[in-house]
């Protein structure tokens, strides 16, 4: 009996299908959803097409399920990525009608991502009602962060509206500490500096294996520079905005039409690549940048760091953005081999460094996978 994880990213649909011994059985993927043309990656569904949603996408990878020979009715369950969990879910639990409500009542928090959160649910409980259904949540992982570093300085009835840093991109985070854990060598180190570049970017400061600090906060809007985010921005700025383009104006233009794409004309990291031109340079170097300059002051609420880890789409694959926040992480002692990031090896310092440096491959489905079945076993 097999669980079915569907995760729901800004701008991409991914599921996957593991055993009971947490082998994959089928991975597949709807991405670039309502770009000018999605790509479809599911069993025997491979090619370009339109794909508006994220409802259109689960129809998609249902009928690609089901031509790979996994229906979904011959599932145990269905696991779900949330993003905003809020302060009440903080654990992976089962999906009832009271979870959905909270997850909804999200949906302000992170408006690129609960609502796709939710469509994966009901989708899933359209076709197969009885199903049991599970959420992991990418919040969950900072929920431990000192309150200094959780908390803006803003009076109380500003708190009350559950004003805080959340931060998210906790499902990788928390699979990549499991990762260095079991494939590092000699554990995990004290002080890792991990960095999560995918369409959505953000660093988080891991101390003993827990979030202390991380760069996005109330929503996943701040902190790095990202594909269509904009990252961190002064409130006077996003004011101004709401004045000049009304409070939805202002959102739109914050989550989907900054970042990457405000600067260099496209929120695809290998798009900017390829057009060359001084603005996605420009977009480029922006990105690395900030990613330097949170990389330093995450630095500083560990104390340092012993090792500096790359996980998400970009992180994993663009050795030229790695290389230049490398460089700029020269001054905390971290060093990296040219030649072993070039060939995006594992390990990318050289040997003796004082600061181990290493890709880990995102692994968030598996992770939610995990989380759901010790979930059913707690259950049962
Ligand atoms: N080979 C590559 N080189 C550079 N960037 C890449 C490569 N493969 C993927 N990316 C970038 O990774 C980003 C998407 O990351 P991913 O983690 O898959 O996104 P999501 O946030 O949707 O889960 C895009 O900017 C894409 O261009
Ligand atoms: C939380 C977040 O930003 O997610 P993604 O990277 O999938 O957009
Ligand atoms: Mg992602």
């Amino acid at each position: 009996m097999s669980v079915l994880v569907v995760n729901a990213g800004s701008s991409s649909l991914k599921v996957a299908v593991f055993d009971d011994a947490l082998r994959e059985v089928l991975a597949g993927r709807v991405t670039e959803i309502g770009g000018a043309e999605a790509r479809v990656e599911i069993g025997p569904l491979q090619g370009a097409r339109v794909v508006a949603s994220h409802a259109a996408a689960m129809a998609l990878c249902f009928e690609g399920m089901e031509e790979a020979g996994v229906p979904v009715a011959s599932l145990r369950a269905a696991a779900h990525r949330v993003v905003h969990g809020g302060a009440a879910l903080v654990a992976p639990c089962r999906v009832t009608e009271a979870v959905m409500a909270e997850v909804e009542a999200c949906v302000p928090l992170a408006p690129l991502h609960n609502p796709a959160n939710l469509t994966g649910m009901r989708a899933v409980a359209a076709l197969v009602p009885e199903l049991p259904q599970f959420a992991s949540f990418d919040t969950a992982f900072h929920a431990g962060m000192p309150e200094v570093a959780a908390r803006y300085a803003l009076p109380a009835e500003a708190e009350a509206l559950g004003l805080r840093r959340y931060g998210f991109h906790g499902i990788s985070y928390a699979s990549l500490v499991r990762k260095v854990q079991e494939t590092g060598g000699g554990g995990l180190p004290r002080r890792v500096l991990a960095f999560h570049l995918g369409n959505g970017a953000s660093a988080c400061a891991i101390l003993d294996g827990r979030s202390v600090a991380t760069t996005m906060g109330y929503s996943p809007l701040d902190g790095l520079t990202m594909g269509t985010r904009a990252g961190g921005i002064d409130g006077n700025a996003v004011l101004r905005l709401a004045e000049v383009f009304g409070v939805a104006g202002a959102g739109r233009i914050l989550n989907r039409e900054s970042g990457l794409l405000g600067l260099g004309g496209a929120s695809d990291m290998r798009a900017l690549r390829r057009a060359g031109t001084e603005a996605a340079r420009f977009a480029v170097a922006h990105f690395c940048y900030w990613a330097v300059r949170h990389g330093g002051s995450l630095a500083a609420a560990m104390g340092g760091v012993d090792a500096v880890c790359f996980t998400g789409g970009i992180g994993e694959n663009d050795a030229g953005v790695r290389a230049e926040i490398l460089h700029g992480l020269g001054f905390l002692g971290v060093e990296f081999d040219e030649a072993a990031n070039g060939a995006g090896a594992l390990a990318l310092h050289p040997a003796g460094a004082r600061v181990a440096v290493r890709i880990v491959a995102a692994e968030e489905e598996r992770q939610i996978a995990m989380e759901a079945m010790q979930v059913m076993a707690g259950e049962a």
